[in-house]
């Protein structure tokens, strides 16, 4: 069964704004990446799941409770470290700590301890006084110090230094390992790549792709930039080759081309005919794919929007 389940939510803020039938499900022990450019929707889509806005359409469950209608019970499962953190300023950490802890009925600390050590945190402070990273990690040990089953991450490493980051990526990957059900929103590329099984782009409100991680790393299509000796081989090459040839640059000599590890020998086979300065691969990231999403106007040249390097 389904952990989080967001069935075809519609909040509709007006002027194209909001999310609009926004559909996902999330699996028991799966990380889930939620990405999109700044105001895409993904704080609107969290809150739903939290429960704090009511959906126009559609319905939000996790662990089978529609979470407009049971608020109070989802906050018992779910850790939720929301994007804009928010204080009562005149505490201390420990203040903070103690407060939460009663709201949540703990009395066994040594989780609240574990965590506070992970991530290197002094609580004595007061809350307005801590730096930004500080009150980030004081977020993160009040989301989980109850230990919960499902996380919501909302940005959860901005304002945190690298190492602080990767620290966090461990943290992710160990709640995964113990099974915990996460739905991570990022921005950042190599956290998403690090922990993510599946991951949506939303873009103007609405889930514009759902792809598995792996599906980027095991992609048997590749692309390949080719600079032939000279202008005589490129056009030889071009003037025989059997395959589609979708970025050419006769100015450079050059092109690029996709390419599946079958076809790899017919390919020498055409190329061992003319001159070839060098083959490279063109490496294809989660960034290259998400920034494909992220402006679809973005500059291209010699049709390179045509590469789409085999993910379909
Ligand atoms: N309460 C509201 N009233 C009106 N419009 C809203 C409200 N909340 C969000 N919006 C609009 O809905 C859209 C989605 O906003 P949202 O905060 O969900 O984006 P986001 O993907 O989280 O962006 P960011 O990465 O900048 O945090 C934006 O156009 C935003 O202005």
């Amino acid at each position: 069964m389904s952990v989080i389940e967001v069935k075809h939510v519609t909040k509709d803020y007006g002027q194209g704004r909001g999310i609009f039938d926004v559909s996902f499900e999330i699996k028991k022990g799966e990380v889930f990446g939620f990405l999109g450019p700044n105001g895409a929707g993904k704080t609107t889509t969290i809150r739903h799941l939290m429960g704090f806005i009511q959906p126009d359409e559609g319905e939000l469950y996790i662990n089978g409770k529609d979470t407009w209608k049971s608020t109070a019970l989802i906050k018992h499962d779910v850790g939720y470290l929301p994007g804009e953190l928010a204080f009562p300023d005149y505490m201390t950490g420990d203040q903070f700590i103690e407060f939460m802890a009663e709201e949540r009925h703990i009395s066994d600390m040594s989780r609240t301890e574990e965590l506070k050590k992970l991530f290197e945190l002094d609580t004595s402070e007061e809350i307005k006084e801590m730096s930004l990273g500080d009150k980030r990690k004081l977020a993160v040990v009040t989301a989980f110090m109850h230990n919960p089953n499902v996380l919501i991450l909302d940005e959860p490493t901005s304002g945190l230094d690298p190492v602080m980051q990767e620290r966090f990526i461990e943290f992710i990957l160990n709640e995964k390992a113990d099974g915990k059900t996460i739905l991570l929103s990022s921005h950042i590329f190599s956290e998403v790549d690090a922990t993510c099984d599946r991951i949506a782009i939303i873009k103007d409100g609405m889930v514009v792709s759902m792809i598995e991680a792996d599906q980027l790393k095991r992609n048997t299509h590749k692309a390949f930039k080719i600079e032939f000796s000279s202008f005589e081989d490129y056009e030889k090459f071009l003037g025989k080759t059997a395959f589609a040839i979708p970025v050419k640059r006769p100015n450079q000599n050059q092109v690029k081309m996709n390419l599946t590890d079958e076809k790899m020998q017919q390919l020498f086979t055409e190329l061992s005919e003319v001159n070839v300065n060098f083959i490279s691969e063109i490496k294809f990231t989660l960034e290259d794919y998400f920034m494909d999403f992220y402006d679809r106007k973005k500059s291209v040249s010699d049709g390179e929007e045509n590469l789409q390097y085999g993910i379909y």
